[in-house]
């Protein structure tokens, strides 16, 4: 069990505006993660959740603000040297996937050194990176939670789509994060690939860790899922517990198109209106 200080929220962004070159990106984008919540951030293409995770993880700056509140907050802080900031949020993204992997055109690496990488924060290994035998037992004891165990001495660009994903997860959780943010987890999975995905995110959250998964796939909110932000143009349209935000109107204006919500077993799905325009 994590030991935590459960005011503190997770994240707090208070007004944020961002600037991409010369295009304005986020416009007062407000938004407040507490503990024990897991989030679901859904937006369109082009809403701004590249955006997000590129100011969570100080890729990105936000504009100073007129009375110097601070406009991000992760942990109660403002200010974090960014390796230790990557120990407590791991980060699995297709950029993440891609980086990996041209890296590796340079070198060969397989799943165990991707995951080693989490401990250094890096995308790939350097002679400087000193491995102990403890990182290598963690690596592997966390390649086998996520079933991956037969991929520790696989080389990372031999895998399928879904060994990657999960070695990626893997990776993100070697640091045994406070949280686990996923953007589009399930893109380019196939069916069934897709489903286990999901299970193991479940497990993850049902572990106590919290999940945050920035998407614009409704499918990919699981029901451990309690909080919603819904992103459009750089703003937040609405957030709060998903009984609330998670409603066929609001669906209808964060994608600009009227829509119904529906539910199954598997979980949200949503029918476009056709009728309408
Ligand atoms: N380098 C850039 N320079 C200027 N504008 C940019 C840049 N990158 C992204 N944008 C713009 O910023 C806005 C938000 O982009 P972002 O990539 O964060 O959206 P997204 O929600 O992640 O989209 P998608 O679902 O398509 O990945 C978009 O209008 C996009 O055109």
């Amino acid at each position: 069990m994590k030991h935590r200080d459960e005011q503190v929220p997770i994240l707090e962004f208070n007004n944020v505006i961002a600037y991409r070159n010369d295009t304005k990106v986020m416009d007062q984008f407000s938004m407040r993660i507490d503990q024990l919540q897991h989030t679901a951030i859904l937006g369109p293409n082009g809403a701004g959740k590249s955006t997000f995770i590129q100011l969570l993880t100080h890729q990105l700056h936000p504009l100073a603000t007129d009375d110097d509140t601070p406009p991000i907050r992760v942990f109660g802080k403002d200010h974090w040297v960014v390796s230790e900031l990557r120990k407590r949020i791991g980060i699995v993204s297709p950029e993440m996937e891609y980086e990996i992997l041209h890296n590796l055109k340079h070198g060969r690496t397989n799943g165990r050194g991707v995951v080693i990488t989490g401990f250094f924060s890096s995308m790939q290994l350097f002679a400087h990176h000193s491995i102990t035998d403890e990182m290598k037992r963690k690596a592997d004891r966390t390649l086998e939670m996520m079933d991956a165990g037969y991929l520790a001495d696989r080389m990372f660009n031999r895998m399928s789509t879904g060994e990657a994903r999960r070695v990626l997860i893997a990776r993100a959780l070697v640091t045994d994060p406070d949280v686990l943010v996923l953007d589009e987890p399930t893109t380019a999975l196939d069916p069934v690939a897709r489903e286990k995905c999901l299970q193991w995110i479940r497990n993850i959250a049902q572990q106590g860790t919290s999940v945050i998964i920035v998407t614009h796939h409704i499918e990919e909110i699981i029901p451990e899922i309690n909080n919603i932000v819904l992103l459009r143009d750089g703003k937040t349209i609405a957030s709060g517990p998903k009984d609330k935000v998670l409603t066929s109107k609001k669906l209808s204006t964060v994608y600009g198109h009227p829509l119904r919500l529906k539910e199954n077993n598997n979980g949200h799905y949503i029918e476009l209106n056709q009728d309408a325009s």
